[in-house]
């Protein structure tokens, strides 16, 4: 199978993600696409992480009934801070049968240069960048196996659904309502 891997830390998983996930898999000749649930990215602090088993479910309450759409522990059991190049070798040892692409926001994309081998990721894995407001991509200077794709984008961030969920404030449709309800029964991201 043909996989698309979207990276993140999910903190929370919110409809942004889910849209780009959706597009992604419905506009391109990709199966499936996994959301890779980071435990520690290596470029952003941990303070507020909430623990990666409880983002880890809420990823999961949020794509439950979709067929195309799963998500992956993988990064739990390799070393933190989670560097992609190492998951993608090791998915690639474990799953020979399948080929995988990386889903990327420009944002990202213009910050390839600060990753772990990021001439070898680049080199060796193809990708799919979508643009970002603010984060302009010129398709005529990406390498042959970067695909540019244009998709629908909400302007939210996990950063601003725990900031929404600290201040008491609904973030009814901001997420999956699985998620809404899961984050309020167990008070996530209420306390500092
Ligand atoms: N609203 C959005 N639309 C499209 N892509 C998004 C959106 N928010 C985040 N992304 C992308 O999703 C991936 C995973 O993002 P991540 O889990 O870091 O979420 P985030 O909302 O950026 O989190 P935070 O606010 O905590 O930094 C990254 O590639 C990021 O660029
Ligand atoms: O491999 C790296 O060096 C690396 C550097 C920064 C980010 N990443 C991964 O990219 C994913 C999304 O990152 P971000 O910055 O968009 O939140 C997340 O899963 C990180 O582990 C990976």
């Amino acid at each position: 199978m043909q996989i698309g891997l979207y990276f993140g830390s999910f903190n929370p998983v919110h409809t942004g993600h889910l849209i780009i996930a959706e597009h992604v898999v419905s506009n391109t000749p990709l199966d499936q696409v996994w959301l890779v649930v980071s435990p520690q990215n290596p470029l952003k602090p941990s303070a507020s992480l909430l623990n990666e088993y409880n983002r880890l479910n809420l990823a999961n309450l949020a794509i439950q009934d979709n067929e195309k759409l799963k998500v992956s522990d993988v990064e739990f059991k390799l070393p933190k801070p989670s560097y992609t190049i190492d998951t993608l070798t090791y998915l690639r040892e474990k799953y020979p049968q399948h080929s995988f692409t990386v889903i990327m926001g420009s944002d990202s994309y213009l910050n390839l240069q600060r990753w772990k081998n990021y001439e070898v990721l680049i080199r060796d894995y193809n990708f799919i960048i979508y643009e970002r407001p603010a984060f302009p991509v010129d398709n005529s200077a990406l390498p042959q196996n970067f695909i540019l794709l244009n998709a629908p984008l909400l302007d939210i961030s996990s950063t601003f659904i725990r900031e929404q969920v600290k201040k008491g404030n609904s973030i009814r449709y901001l997420v999956a309502d699985a998620v809404a309800r899961e984050i309020a029964d167990n008070g996530y991201y209420k306390a500092k």
